[in-house]
């Protein structure tokens, strides 16, 4: 049987600042099959940063399991944590494309040359880093630098990077969040558009209900922990 591409189990996490201690959530379960999409949502501070930090290896849950494609990360394993780090930046040169809200190009590299770079890093073929830029709207900047596109643009060379490593999982924290209504919509369409047809798990953090709603399934992360009076 096919493992899921993302499984959390019991996972757990809390941050200790001071003599405070802020359980940020617990007993999180998540199973997402090959081509599922999950938006998470919630008010700011409930915890959407964290948990897409703790499923790409980026922070550690205090307890459960993080399972990408059948490869556990268990926080209760003896794994020391160079082996284990070892094990995440694999997969997240690999498997596992991350579109943060600054997205991370390379400043001294043009846009093809960083879709080229991610390519080549993920072991997949560079020949059609024009192609991607192109699918994604923006192959006439394909030699300009980050600096000389805008923040539209930039968002857009940085799923281009992402598709062109042909993820297994996508891990997107407000991808659309400092864009523009249209070119948030424009460049929402081409997110769902090219997930769909290169059929990838798409996890994406957003407080715009609008692009949470093109998901398969929404998580509040807010409601989860706080269900309210009489919840
Ligand atoms: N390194 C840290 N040390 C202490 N507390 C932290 C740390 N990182 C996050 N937190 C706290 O954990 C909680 C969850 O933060 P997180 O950034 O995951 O929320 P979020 O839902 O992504 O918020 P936003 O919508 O504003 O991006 C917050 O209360 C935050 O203050």
């Amino acid at each position: 049987m096919t493992p899921p591409v993302l499984e959390t189990k019991g996972l757990s996490k809390s941050f200790v600042s001071g003599t405070e201690r802020v359980d940020v959530f617990s007993g999180l379960d998540i199973s997402l099959a090959p081509g599922q999409s999950l938006s998470l949502v919630g008010r700011s501070g409930s915890g959407k940063s964290t948990l897409l930090n703790i499923v790409c290896g980026l922070e550690s849950a205090d307890c459960g399991t993080v399972s990408i494609l059948g490869q556990r990360f268990d926080t209760g394993d003896a794994e020391s944590p160079r082996a284990r780090e070892r094990r995440w930046a694999s997969l997240r040169r690999q498997r596992i494309g991350v579109v943060f809200q600054d997205a991370n190009l390379m400043p001294a590299l043009s846009l093809a040359d960083n879709v080229r770079l991610r390519a080549r890093l993920a072991g997949r073929s560079t020949t059609d880093s024009q192609d991607w830029l192109q699918r994604l709207g923006i192959g006439e900047l394909a030699n300009r630098y980050p600096d000389q596109v805008s923040g539209g643009q930039r968002q857009r060379a940085a799923m281009a990077m992402v598709f062109a490593m042909q993820p297994d999982l996508i891990l997107a924290d407000e991808p659309t969040g400092s864009l523009d209504r249209h070119t948030a919509d424009e460049v929402a369409d081409t997110l769902f558009a090219l997930q769909a047809d290169a059929g990838v798990t798409l996890v994406l953090a957003t407080h715009d209900t609008e692009l949470a709603g093109r998901c398969e399934s929404i998580l509040d992360m807010a409601h989860r922990n706080d269900p309210g009076p009489g919840g």
